[in-house]
C-alpha cells in the first residue's frame, strides 16, 4: 500500500518546547520519523515521506510547504486509492499494529489518536479528503459519511500514541526502545515514579 508519512521538517513538535530546544526538537522528530519508517519497512507499505523540507531519509522524499491539509489533500487528488496517511510522531508505532491498520476492511478506516487527532488512516474512496487539526477524528468520521465511504476504527494503543506534549515522553520511554526512546535516553531524559502519574525528569 502507498503510504504517505507527512513531516515537519522545519518547526516540529512545538509543543515540545518547554522541554527541548529547537534544534533538539528537530533531532528528536526525525528519531521518531526513523522509528515509523523502521516498522513500516517491516509491512508490505511503499512509504514516501511528504516533507515541508529537504530530509535525509532511506524512503522517497516528497516536499511539499503548503499546511498540512493542502498537502495530503494534492496527494489524495493525485494518488489511485488506497493510499494511507501515516503521522511522524507515532514512536510506537509497529509493523503488527500497521498491518492491522492496512488490512482493516472500509472506505475510510481510521487510527484515533488521543486527544482527538487522527493518528493514520487509510484512504479506499475517491472523494473522501482529510481535515486535519482540532478534533480532526470526529470531522473525518463525518466526511467520512458525507461522501457515503464505510468507516471503520482501528483501537491501538500504538497507534494511538502520538508524542504532542511533554507528558507523552513516559509513554516513549516506558514502551519503545527505538530511535526516539534511545535519543532521549542519551539526552537525559529517565522516568521518575512515586505519588502520582509516572513523569520524566531530565539530568543535569
Ligand atoms: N508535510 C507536513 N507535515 C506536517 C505539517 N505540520 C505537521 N506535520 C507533521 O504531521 C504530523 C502531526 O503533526 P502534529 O501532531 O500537529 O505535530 P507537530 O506540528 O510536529 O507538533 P506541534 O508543533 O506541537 O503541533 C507530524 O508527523 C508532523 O511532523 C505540515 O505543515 N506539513
Ligand atoms: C495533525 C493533528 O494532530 P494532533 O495535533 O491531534 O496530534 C490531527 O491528527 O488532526
Amino acid at each position: 500500500m502507498e503510504v504517505l508519512v507527512p513531516f515537519d521538517a522545519q518547526d516540529p513538535n512545538s509543543r515540545l518546547a518547554p522541554v527541548l530546544t529547537p534544534e533538539e526538537r528537530r533531532a528528536f522528530a526525525a528519531e521518531m520519523l526513523g522509528d515509523v519508517l523502521d516498522a513500516l519497512a517491516a509491512t508490505d507499505a511503499d512509504p514516501t515521506v511528504l516533507a515541508t523540507g529537504p530530509v535525509e531519509c532511506p524512503v522517497p522524499v516528497a516536499v511539499d510547504d503548503r499546511p498540512l491539509t493542502a498537502a495530503v489533500n494534492a496527494r489524495l487528488d493525485a494518488a489511485e486509492a488506497p493510499l494511507a496517511v501515516v503521522m511522524a510522531d507515532l514512536a510506537l508505532a509497529t509493523p503488527v499494529a500497521l498491518e492491522r491498520l492496512f488490512g482493516t476492511v472500509g472506505d475510510v478506516v481510521l487510527a484515533p489518536g488521543r486527544g482527538g487527532g487522527t493518528n493514520a488512516l487509510v484512504v479506499r474512496h475517491p472523494e473522501f479528503r482529510v481535515d486535519y487539526h482540532g478534533a480532526s477524528v470526529r470531522d473525518h468520521r463525518e466526511t467520512a459519511a458525507e461522501v457515503g465511504a464505510s468507516t471503520a476504527e482501528v483501537d491501538s494503543f500504538r497507534l494511538a500514541t502520538d508524542v504532542d506534549d511533554p507528558a507523552d515522553l513516559v509513554e516513549v520511554l516506558l514502551h519503545s526502545e527505538g530511535r526516539a526512546a534511545r535519543w532521549l535516553a542519551d539526552a537525559g531524559f529517565e522516568l521518575v515514579t512515586g505519588d502520582g502519574r509516572v513523569r520524566t525528569e531530565r539530568e543535569g
